[in-house]
């Protein structure tokens, strides 16, 4: 059964290849932001692969054992990746996409197996075309990452160039056989499809691995209970102001500050109740501080706040409207006896070098310590 002759059959199978690609991406995984840009651009593979499959298939046979090609490949096409790669003892991460690996699989078997003996070939040609397309653009992927040197980058670019031109280079092979000059509406069609497809899945795999690699950041360095920085970064943070205030012979001032009796807190209320009281510390303390100041969780019940230029008696100001703003937090509500309060430390220095970030720390930590022992909800600042 010849299928290719007319350009508007051709045009039907384009409109298949896209409500193929649109069908695929909105039925299958969930509709997560996050995945889109993986479901789109597998969309686009799987659609390109129907479309080649129908363009190219003389024979029903052919066609009927491509369809079911795809229907396996798109139910089993992530372990067929990835049984590939174990065979192959790949270094490189196959994406773990399942759309993508099957989408790509069914656009290789739909060139494969839907060809007339004698022009395999020239579909060989082409399905290693495709094949280093992939492998290049999947080497460009990992190597354009945004943290890379530039170097690096550029190699990963040519890479993607230099599979580009692979491709053509196989569809040119493709379209100067004589016996492919009755596909040649078809490949002129394909030509587009077949360029834009991977591009478009390089695109937008990328922004997705960008759009996870800040989520891995993000995750890295908040607290994820409060959505303050997190003991490590804020360390990171009180490091580098250090050294800054170091070289501008600026002060600096780190309050401590510690909720007390928290364990009875969880205690009478229960846990739940304990977090939504951290987060309550958590939203109110930036209200009233300046944008510059660094505000981070250390751990349990215990906060941290640095002050950029701010001597002993600014920070012991900032610390006794903290304490007074912490009692207005209610833990259950109308209840003034329910009201939270903390004690803090309150320390300052003009620093000499990132080192004496530690000299600071253990001055608010043991005054916070002896602010405790004086009867806690208030604030050492001196010895
Ligand atoms: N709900 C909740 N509790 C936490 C969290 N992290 C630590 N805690 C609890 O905070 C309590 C801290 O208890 P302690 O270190 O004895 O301090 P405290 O009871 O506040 O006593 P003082 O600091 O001396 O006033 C422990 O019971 C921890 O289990 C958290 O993320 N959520």
């Amino acid at each position: 059964m010849e299928i290719v002759h007319s350009a508007t059959l051709q045009l039907c199978l384009l409109l298949i290849y896209l409500v193929c690609g649109v069908t695929v991406w909105l039925l299958r995984g969930q509709r997560s932001r996050k995945g889109i840009y993986d479901r789109w651009a597998g969309a686009h593979l799987a659609g390109a692969g129907l479309y080649l499959t129908l363009l190219y298939s003389p024979y029903l046979p052919s066609l009927c054992t491509a369809l079911l090609a795809c229907v396996l490949l798109l139910l089993k096409g992530s372990w067929l990746l990835g049984s590939f790669a174990r065979l192959l003892r790949t270094p490189i991460p196959l994406p773990g996409q399942r759309r993508f690996g099957a989408g790509l699989l069914l656009l290789l078997a739909g060139i494969l197996l839907a060809m007339p003996p004698h022009v395999y070939y020239v579909h060989l040609a082409m399905a290693l075309g495709v094949a280093a397309l992939y492998l290049g653009s999947l080497a460009g992927l990992l190597l354009l990452q945004a943290e890379r040197p530039f170097p690096i980058k550029l190699a990963g670019g040519l890479c993607t160039l230099a599979t580009t031109y692979m491709l053509l280079y196989a569809l040119h092979l493709g379209a100067s056989d004589p016996a492919f000059i009755v596909y040649e509406i078809g490949t002129l069609l394909l030509l587009p499809v077949l360029i834009a497809t991977p591009l478009l899945a390089l695109c937008f795999m990328a922004i997705g691995k960008e759009q996870e690699l800040a989520l891995l950041r993000t995750l890295a360095t908040l607290d994820p209970l409060t959505g303050i920085f997190n003991r490590r970064s804020f360390e990171e943070l009180a490091r580098k102001a250090c050294s800054q205030h170091a070289r501008q012979q600026r002060p600096l001032a780190l309050l401590m500050i510690d909720l007390d009796h928290f364990k009875r807190i969880n205690d009478t209320y229960g846990h739940s109740r304990g977090d939504m009281a951290l987060k309550a510390l958590a939203e109110l303390i930036p209200e009233h501080v300046r944008t510059a100041d660094i505000f981070g969780r250390f751990g349990g019940e215990e906060f941290c706040l640095l002050l950029p230029d701010t001597n002993v008696e600014g920070a012991r100001e900032v610390a006794s409207k903290l304490c007074q703003q912490i009692n207005t937090i209610l833990l259950e509500p109308g209840k003034v006896s329910s009201a939270l309060s903390a004690s803090i430390g309150v320390a300052s220095l003009v620093p000499q070098s990132v080192d004496d970030w530690r000299e600071l720390f253990e001055l608010a930590d043991s005054r916070l310590y002896r602010a405790k022992s004086a009867g806690r909800n208030q604030l050492v600042w001196i010895g």
